[in-house]
């Protein structure tokens, strides 16, 4: 008897990102459908044949996608909103493009966060919609996997109960009927499945780890006793992944072959949980060890040690599937291109390629009862003692329990002297921070970095954008103005190139939406402020104008959740190293006299805990973060936070309690839900709705911003009220940019004739 071995899902993107090229050159009309298909087939096939090489037993197929996983079961489903014009059959290819992203005349579906990740999938629209199978591509890509590299694949699919849970527009009241429906279309994939001979399909249910109502569970054990005693010949593995499992002790009663469990990111809940309730003699358990969403190379002593604790439980090690702890997508491909880093840091690192290895090295460990004198545990545990020995990581004082701190003066107070100093019209308008990424804003820092331009003629490259943009922004008539970002490659990023403790890769890039990608970087050591990281440029673009300029800065809670973490602190000790360097910048920024600073915090929402219970914990570490990096500004300069893709409402309290002045917040693609939230004047400080949704190409109209805006000010009032747009200008082009910001100022200019006449 042997442990077995299975990974959950494999990164799209390719170790150069051949992915994102080859999706960005069809979109961009050079090449055709056809080429598309090839190059796609081509990464594909090259990414199952490495698992195979690997060593992996179980392969996840049909886990690759052309934009992103749960738009593509919702195509297959036919879930495909009226305004595509679809007509029946398969999918056409620039209709599902078209949902993903948008066209000029049709808006994009929604897109939001993948539960606590900083990955975004496409929301599932349900119109009513009954659900039909359009295109099995689950058994497409099963039988390409066999044919071409004859592989035994396992296909994967998102599960009916957490799918229904990620879509929206259908009345809470219609679930059970829905789900029910979606079931027989599931019952339907599974039959074809396992006509084919398909002998395990990982369903995937990660909302199973959220705090889900005990009526809920009634309505996944009916799911899943219907897909039994439709397709019992089909073994499922009901995955979960991100948290524990909620309600343990039903779900592993459910009449499915298999539970993959995190053992990871649950706090030991999970193990807990098999050891004191027991595991089904007759289920696999996935057993979730190598940490799927981080970069460090396991302990394997420690993960040994865990492994016993569950052979204790699941006696027959057949039956035990060793695995990462979720799907590899939140990880970048290889640690092999990352040359220039470190080298200790180099052996300590572990990305989807290298836990792969891992999975295999810890089945090898453990059939061969590895004494802790064995030669890899050593070779392992060394790994751990250099990273040690380098000095990155001091000794902290323990900083989990805090002292509130708090600005000088409550809101209403500094407000008052914050009106008189700024002189804004009511309404003021202003952007989010970036403008136009474009290929020569890029190709500047490529060149730069590869020694290309000196530092003398990047820095003057730098400013003439910022130049040009401050007499746009001029042009357009915005009353508080931006530099742009131009010297950022990325929000996050940037700064991590600029404080100790981070270190930076070339390659490691991660899958953020669609083709677009970031580059985490790294929290090796202790976090400290070196010098200004920002306020060259933004004086820079001050001194070009009369209008205020605001510094841009991100904040501590999202520079960590944007980072790989340390995993030997707890995360809130990282949070106020963090916060400390950012407030130096702060600092350094007011003394500068630049005293109108924006501290973004868009992954504030998404490092909300999966369940309800921790939250308060989170927040509260959260919001003292931002405040000690904020709070100490003098009464006049004024503090703006900006937050994107995230649901509000929960927060709102903790979102107030961060004192910002103003805050800026998406709402255009969610189509004004948001507004609820704000109907109990729950929230009392400057606000910007933004009121257009900045990642469509489509140029929005005056009407339909002032629409937003009328809407806006039905539950905010007029002289706490910003117009903006929901997010940064960064992934748009010149011209879309200059036309909407025309049209957003000219909305707001009819709305301030509006309120103030
Ligand atoms: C606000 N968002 C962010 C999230 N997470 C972050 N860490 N940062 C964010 O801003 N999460 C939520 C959202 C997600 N939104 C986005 C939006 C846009 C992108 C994006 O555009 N990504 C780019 C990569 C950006 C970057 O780092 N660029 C670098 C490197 C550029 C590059 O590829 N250079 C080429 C050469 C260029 C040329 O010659 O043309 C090369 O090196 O080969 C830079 O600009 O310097 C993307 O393209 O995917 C991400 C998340
Ligand atoms: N200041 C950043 C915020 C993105 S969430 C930008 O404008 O791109
Ligand atoms: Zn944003």
């Amino acid at each position: 008897m042997m442990l077995r071995t299975s990974l959950l899902g494999y990164p799209r993107i390719g170790e150069k990102r051949e992915w994102k090229k080859a999706l960005e050159s069809h979109w961009a009309g050079d090449t055709s459908s056809e080429e598309l298909h090839a190059e796609m087939k081509r990464i594909r096939l090259s990414h199952l044949q490495k698992q195979k090489d690997a060593g992996v037993e179980w392969i996840p197929v049909g886990d690759f996608t052309y934009y992103d996983h749960i738009l593509d079961t919702a195509t297959m489903f036919g879930f495909i909103p009226e305004r595509f014009d679809y007509e029946g059959g398969q999918v056409p290819l620039d209709t599902y493009f078209a949902m993903a992203r948008g066209n000029k005349e049709i808006h994009a579906a929604e897109m939001t966060k993948w539960y606590n990740t900083n990955y975004h999938y496409i929301v599932p629209e349900i119109e009513n919609t009954t659900p039909s199978l359009t295109e099995n591509y689950l058994l497409n890509a099963y039988k390409e996997a066999k044919e071409e590299l004859d592989i035994e694949g396992k296909p994967v699919i998102i599960g009916p109960y957490s799918f229904l849970k990620l879509a929206k527009h259908y009345k809470h009241s219609d679930f059970p009927e829905l789900l029910e429906n979606l079931t027989k279309v599931y019952s339907q994939l599974f039959t074809e499945l396992a006509d084919e001979g398909v002998q395990w399909v990982q369903v995937d249910e990660p909302s199973l780890v959220t705090t889900i109502p005990e009526e809920d569970i009634t309505l996944v054990s009916k799911t899943y006793e219907t897909l039994n005693k439709e397709v019992p010949q089909l073994n499922l593995l009901l995955q979960t992944y991100f948290d524990a499992v909620s309600h343990y002790e039903k779900v592993s009663q459910l009449p499915v072959a298999g539970l993959g469990l995190d053992f990871v990111h649950d706090e030991g809940k999970n193990l807990h949980a098999i050891q004191s309730q027991g595991f089904p003699k007759d289920k696999v358990l996935g057993a979730g060890i190598i940490d799927g969403r981080n970069i460090w190379k396991a302990k394997m002593k420690d993960k040994l040690v865990l492994l016993k604790e569950i052979q204790k439980v699941v006696e027959n090690d057949d039956q035990i599937w060793l695995q990462p702890s979720a799907s590899l997508l939140h990880t970048p491909v290889t640690v092999k291109n990352e040359p220039d880093l470190d080298e200790t840091l180099i052996q300590a690192l572990s990305f989807a390629d290298e836990k792969m290895i891992e999975i295999s090295t810890l089945q090898k460990l453990a059939a061969n009862e590895a004494s802790a004198d064995s030669i890899e545990l050593q070779e392992n545990e060394q790994i751990f003692a250099d990273l040690k020995a380098k000095g990155w990581r001091q000794e902290e004082p323990d900083r989990t329990a805090f002292k509130e701190v708090s600005r000088t003066l409550p809101y209403e107070e500094r407000r008052k002297e914050q009106l008189e100093k700024w002189q804004l019209p009511t309404l003021p308008t202003t952007t989010i921070g970036s403008f136009p990424q474009t290929r020569d804003v890029r190709r500047l820092r490529a060149r730069f970095k590869k020694g290309e331009l000196s530092n003398l003629e990047y820095q003057a490259a730098i400013k003439s954008h910022i130049e040009t943009w401050i007499k746009h922004q001029e042009e357009i008539g915005l009353d508080v103005l931006v530099h742009g970002e131009f010297e950022r490659n990325d929000m996050v990023e940037f700064f991590g190139e600029r404080l100790d403790g981070f270190a930076f890769t070339k390659n490691a890039w991660v899958q953020s939406y669609g083709s677009r990608g970031v580059k985490p970087p790294i929290i090796y050591g202790d976090v400290r402020f070196k010098a200004p990281m920002t306020v060259e440029e933004t004086l820079y673009a001050q001194s070009l104008t009369d209008k205020p300029v605001k510094g841009m800065l991100t904040g501590p809670v999202t520079i960590l959740n944007w980072s790989f973490e340390r995993d030997d602190l707890p995360k809130q000790q990282v949070a106020f190293q963090i916060a400390e360097a950012i407030k130096e910048e702060v600092s350094a920024l007011e003394d500068a006299g630049i005293e109108m600073i924006q501290i973004d915090e868009p992954a504030l929402r998404e490092g909300l805990p999966l369940k309800r219970e921790d939250w308060q914990t989170y927040l509260d570490w959260a919001v003292h973060a931002f405040r000690l990096s904020s709070s100490h500004v003098k009464n006049t300069t004024q503090i703006h936070t900006h937050m994107c893709y995230s649901e509000f409402q929960d927060i709102i309290s903790a979102i107030s309690a961060l004192d910002a002045d103003v805050i800026s917040i998406e709402t255009s693609r969610s189509q004004g839900d948001i507004l609820e939230t704000f109907e109990d004047n729950v929230y009392d400080k400057g606000i910007g709705l933004g009121v257009y949704d900045i990642h469509s190409p489509r140029v929005p109209s005056e009407d339909e911003m002032l629409h937003v805006i009328d809407r806006a000010l039905s539950v905010l009032p007029a002289d706490l009220f910003w117009v903006n747009p929901d997010c940064g200008l960064k992934t748009r082009n010149e011209e879309e940019t200059i036309a909407a910001l025309k049209e957003m100022v000219s909305a707001a200019q009819k709305a301030r004739n509006k309120v103030t006449s």
